[in-house]
């Protein structure tokens, strides 16, 4: 697909701007330690991740994707998670390759950019901060910051609405089928990247990039 008409894109945040596994893995697996159970396998913490942080936390409690822990033992567990990942919420994290020079570069070109991510709003922000990118979007929404969250198509609308533009016009960016989900509920273009933390073949998204350079390549030269 040409993407050349669009005039903004909105960028998921784990998986795509981030590989933050590692200190996912640190915060559940102190937080299990603490609840007196053993650690999981830093894979297996990644298939928990992509609903957001009180999703993970049932899954990190049951090691279980669709597991949903007693609610006294979750209330506990969220507490300690977060704030043990509040603690270290960039002790390994780091951006992918090309994330740092596509985002200049796409401002480069008047787009206005967004973070659409499940990550709570109180995380996202700070992780971004610390990432060095914050100030390159225009706005952030955490999975806590409006009434839906990803797949629903409420904050990819929400990002277009804020940053002027028609969801048609919006590049949705992600590297889950939440993203994409989101992208076509909101009737926006569901971009790609084969890096992220889902198999990119079943994503079945409008277009695949292998970096965010490669996506302003694109907006450049088609
Ligand atoms: O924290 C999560 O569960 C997922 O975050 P993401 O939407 O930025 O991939
Ligand atoms: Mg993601």
């Amino acid at each position: 697909m040409d993407i050349k008409h669009l005039k903004a894109f909105a960028f998921d945040l784990d998986g795509t701007l981030s590989d933050s596994i590692a200190d996912l893995a640190g915060a559940a697996n102190r937080m299990r330690a603490a609840l007196g159970m053993p650690p999981l396998d830093q894979a297996r913490i990644q298939s928990h991740v992509g609903d957001g942080i009180a999703s993970l936390v049932h899954r990190a409690l049951t090691d279980e994707r669709d597991g949903a822990a007693d609610p006294a033992l979750w209330e506990q567990g969220y507490t300690l998670f977060v704030t043990e990942y509040a603690a270290h919420l960039c002790d390994h994290t780091r951006l992918y390759p090309g994330v740092l020079d596509g985002l200049q570069l796409l401002k480069t070109l008047q787009l206005p950019l967004a973070v659409v991510t499940n990550k709570s709003e109180r995380l996202a922000v700070p992780l971004l901060q610390k990432l060095g990118i914050a100030d390159l979007f225009s706005l952030v929404i955490g999975g806590d910051t409006l009434t839906e969250k990803k797949p629903s198509g409420l904050p990819v609308r929400h990002a277009a609405a804020v940053m002027g533009v028609e969801a048609s016009q919006l590049g949705m960016v992600g590297d889950s089928v939440n993203d994409v989900k989101a992208a076509r509920a909101a009737g926006a273009v569901a971009v790609a990247v084969s890096y992220g933390y889902e198999d990119v073949a079943t994503l079945e998204a409008d277009v695949v990039v292998d970096s965010l350079a490669q996506l302003y390549d694109l907006m450049k030269n088609g």
